[in-house]
């Protein structure tokens, strides 16, 4: 999604900040849990996995520098990021494509959580139809119109094969949905104003093959290496 501007002071934040935000907000709402009120940049910086400069530079984007000495107060931090983020509303969202995905994703609690409410689960396929999924019937797909009106939907989830996707999207956006989850292998094109995020998990695996190969090389190397040593 594009960088968002708070209202209040309509200050753009990086992408790559942006995408961190919600990794913070999670160690925050880790730490809020765990009954800590104050943490140190540090500390956050270590619950989150990333280094503190980055952190204390993110954070300054949002105004927040926290106290010398003291650190950062947990739930205000958490409330400016989820403000910032836009969690602290309420985000009507649909997901079209109930197979075996769009059931794990309905199903999944960590959504309402975090301030995003399924109103609608739509499928193409009337075998599916009047199932429900965590509360939701599962609708013609053809209701969309009608439901992203209905709930002002802002946010659409595709679940769909590949072939599907850009007629889902295409669908969605004139339903008036503005921002798009795609989980199909697909390039989907969308007019301006609408973002797209992308999630593949056999794209993350194929990063995680490419880190095992190079560590596996550089094993083999310092074997070599090591052999080489032995031998002089
Ligand atoms: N991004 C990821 O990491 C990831 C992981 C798993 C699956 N996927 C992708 O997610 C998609 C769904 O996978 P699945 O295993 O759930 O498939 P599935 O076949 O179980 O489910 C697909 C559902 O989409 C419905 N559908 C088909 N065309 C439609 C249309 N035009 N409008 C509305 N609904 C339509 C079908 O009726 C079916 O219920 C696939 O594209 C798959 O490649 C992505």
């Amino acid at each position: 999604m594009t960088a968002r501007t708070s209202s209040e002071t309509a200050r753009v934040i990086p992408e790559a900040t942006v995408a961190r935000l919600p990794v913070y907000l999670r160690a925050l709402t880790a730490l809020a849990d765990a009954g800590i009120r104050t943490c140190s940049s540090e500390d956050l910086a270590t619950a989150a996995g990333v280094n503190s400069a980055k952190l204390r530079k993110d954070l300054s984007y949002l105004g927040s520098y926290g106290t010398r000495g003291v650190g950062y107060d947990v739930d205000y931090l958490r409330y400016q990021i989820a403000r910032e983020i836009g969690v602290t509303q309420d985000w009507p969202v649909v997901i079209v494509g109930i197979g075996n995905l769009g059931h794990a994703l309905a199903s999944y609690s960590g959504f309402r959580s975090r301030g995003f409410r399924v109103v609608a689960l739509l499928d193409a396929d009337p075998e599916r139809h009047e199932e429900v999924v965590a509360g939701v019937a599962v609708r013609p797909f053809d209701d969309l119109d009608a439901i992203a009106h209905e709930h002002a939907v802002a946010i659409g989830v595709i679940a769909t094969p590949a072939a599907a996707a850009q007629d889902v999207a295409d669908r969605m956006v004139a339903a008036g949905i503005t921002s798009i989850l795609n989980f199909a292998p697909a390039v989907i094109s969308v007019p301006d104003g609408v973002d797209v995020r992308k999630v593949d998990l056999s794209i993350e695996l194929q990063i995680l093959a490419y880190h095992e190969q190079r560590k596996a090389h550089e094993h083999a190397r310092d074997e070599v290496a090591a052999a080489m040593g032995g031998e002089a």
